[in-house]
């Protein structure tokens, strides 16, 4: 049998190697011939059949009666040497003595029959031929190694040494990279580690598939016929604080800055805010929506293709990854988020998503509160959600075109026209709650009193003594409570006693008019947590005076007593109810020399039910009875006046 000698590039798929060999429970050797690769098992030393193609020649017999041949098949081996790596007949030397010609082989220790390798003997060192031999194969088959094929390592020549070995290229058995064990004291600091993963996030966005086209300054272009991209730029000229330094400020230099500037550069950044804002939300929308669409693509494979499930997630996943330019692992993170607003979106509807903060991405990828408990949860509150939205943000509905979904609002009004049910019922509006009363229900939302003239025909009954403090520009309201100037003008207001409800931004307040349960008929429902001391709203209504037999409210400034009801017009305070453990009071606060009514929070959690104490002259001779429910209450099961 004629041997060649191996490639050492011959790179092998060894655990392909392995498995057959360990399979056939035998040594065996690999050479090459006419430049392919053999695998020859060493049982019994046969040629079977020199043959031309690339083949495994499985052979057997007792050497003593010589040789018979048992040729069961020829495999095809070439499929697994790595491709672009030839066999080559130039290796020196066969590693054997007992083969001689033209063909060599490595030889093989199968998994079960180990054989050591020939390692340099004393002997050897006389024989520098038959110790370069033993070397080779020593390399070849490192003792550590457990039953693997690897090209033999090629001993440089004295001459040749000092080039060609430093040019062999390997890849090493250990050369896939294993994920590092984590110890804690390799651990970066949480400050390192936040920005080493901040940075990656650089990276990564780079690197990945965004573009970032300024449709902005195109969408404002679009808005002003004759206008460019780069005119529509100008607009944030008031932002190119320098026009010489590519930094915004120049250093030492004094940058001017008008009133006139300051507020168009405010718009621009409140313009370009608001644009990316609806854009994340048109985001998150269509990839919940995108979700739903490769379901139904999958499902459409699995129909008309007859692909299985698998099969038809990996095709549609393969169409995907191509199309957004991501690779599959990319692919499939992505996915599992968005996977994740589309749960959500299933659950509690589209409006959690559009106006979702900054905590949707990380609920989502780590899938924190989309266990089926909290999910039950948000479709309770569904309708609620809508309320709010449709209400008070009714803009939000266009955005569903994204998504092809109707953009009709579903709550019309004013917030509190529509009273939440418990259990997700459909919302009921406010009026058809009244039905039960003989007097038709009418009801106007008022921010502010209003005073009734036929009572108080000159002034309005709340003016309180007027503290002025004498400032440059003009005389300013001091508050009795911080002794800081009070003003409407959020630039001159120092008075910081309620911020949400005085002298600033004016906000809508987070709570509801739901529906109770025990027979109180409506509440008022805290969508927020309001802190102890916090302002929740004013108590509005019609200043008036004399009136008995209806709730009302009364209070006096001085000598000077008058009344507020909230019968016909009012806010939500309008609908707080009686605990005799409530967790809220009211509470008189002056405000531009005025005295005002709060609603404030001795500590309220989000979703609590929002209630005062009505005092025991709201009580007394009433022929009601207190359903407040709470263990103190004062007024439950006594008997009706
Ligand atoms: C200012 S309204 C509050 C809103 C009212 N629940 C509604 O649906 O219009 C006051 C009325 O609510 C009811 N109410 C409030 N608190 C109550 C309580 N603890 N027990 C029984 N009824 C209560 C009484 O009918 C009372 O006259």
């Amino acid at each position: 049998m004629r041997q060649t000698s191996p490639s050492p590039s011959a790179v092998f798929n060894d655990t392909l190697l392995d498995d057959l060999v360990a399979a056939l429970s035998g040594n065996a050797q690999v050479w090459s011939s006419m430049n392919r690769p053999h695998l020859l098992i060493t049982a019994s030393i046969q040629e079977a059949d020199g043959g031309d193609g690339t083949s495994i020649h499985i052979s057997g017999g007792d050497p003593k009666h010589g040789p018979s041949t048992i040729l069961k098949r020829a495999i095809d081996i070439q499929s697994i040497l790595q491709p672009g790596l030839p066999l080559t007949s130039e290796s020196p030397v066969s590693p054997t003595d007992s083969q001689d010609g033209d063909e060599s082989f490595i030889q093989y220790q199968g998994p079960q029959k180990r054989i050591r390798a020939q390692s340099p003997t004393d002997t050897d060192v006389h024989d520098p031929d038959r110790a370069n031999k033993a070397r080779r194969v020593e390399s070849t088959h490192p003792r550590k190694s457990k039953g693997s094929l690897r090209p033999r390592t090629a001993i440089p020549s004295a001459d040749s040494a000092s080039h060609d070995s430093q040019r062999q290229m390997a890849i090493t058995k250990n050369a896939f990279p294993r994920r590092a064990k984590p110890t804690t004291d390799l651990a970066p600091s949480p400050a390192s580690s936040s920005l080493a993963k901040f940075v990656q996030s650089v990276w990564e966005q780079i690197h990945g598939g965004i573009s970032l086209e300024p449709a902005i300054f195109a969408a404002q272009a679009a808005d002003r016929p004759g206008e460019t991209t780069a005119g529509a730029m100008s607009l944030a000229a008031p932002l190119h604080l320098s026009t010489t330094s590519s930094s915004l400020v120049s250093p030492g230099s004094q940058t001017d800055v008008t009133p006139e500037s300051f507020t168009l550069g405010n718009a621009f950044c409140r313009q370009v805010l608001q644009t990316s804002r609806a854009c994340r939300s048109v985001e998150v929308i269509v990839q919940a929506r995108w979700v739903e669409l490769f379901d139904a693509y999958v499902a459409h494979l699995t129909r008309t293709e007859g692909l299985s499930a698998l099969r038809g997630r990996m095709a549609a996943m393969g169409e995907a990854c191509r199309d957004f330019g991501w690779n599959e692992k990319e692919m499939r993170n992505k996915m599992a988020v968005w996977r994740g607003y589309k749960e959500i979106k299933d659950a509690g509807g589209w409006v959690p998503l559009v106006f979702a903060g900054m905590g949707l991405y990380r609920m989502c990828k780590y899938r924190v509160g989309l266990e089926p408990g909290p999910l039950s949860s948000l479709k309770a509150m569904r309708s609620r959600l809508e309320i709010a939205a449709d209400t008070i943000r009714p803009e939000w509905r266009k955005l569903l075109v994204a998504v092809g979904e109707p953009t009709q609002l579903h709550y019309r009004g004013h917030p509190h026209d529509w009273v939440a049910q418990a259990d997700g019922d459909e919302p009921l509006p406010l009026s058809h709650t009244y039905r039960h009363q003989e007097v038709p229900f009418t009801f106007r939302h008022v921010d502010e009193c209003l005073v009734d003239e036929e009572h108080w025909p000159d002034e309005d009954p709340r003016r309180v003594p007027m503290t002025t403090m004498v400032t440059n520009a003009s005389a300013a309201h001091i508050c009795d409570t911080c002794g800081q100037p009070q003003s409407d003008e959020i630039k001159d207001n120092q008075c910081r006693c309620f911020p949400s409800l005085f002298g600033g931004q004016r906000q809508k307040p987070p709570v509801q008019i739901f529906r109770t349960k025990n027979g109180r008929n409506n509440g008022v429902q805290a969508l927020l947590p309001f802190s102890r001391g916090s302002g929740i709203g004013e108590f509005v209504g019609l200043l008036t005076s004399g009136i008995q037999g209806v709730d009302v409210m009364n209070s006096a400034v001085g000598a000077r007593k008058y009344q507020i009801w909230q019968g016909r017009e009012s806010n939500f305070t309008r609908f707080v109810n009686h605990s005799c453990n409530p967790n809220a009071l009211f509470h008189k606060f002056t405000w531009l020399g005025m005295e005002r009514i709060l609603l404030v929070s001795k500590g309220i959690e989000a979703g609590a039910e929002i209630t005062v104490d009505y005092s025991d002259s709201y009580w007394e001779g009433l022929d009601k009875v207190c359903l407040c429910g709470e263990a103190c209450c004062r007024y439950q099961g006594r008997s009706a006046a």
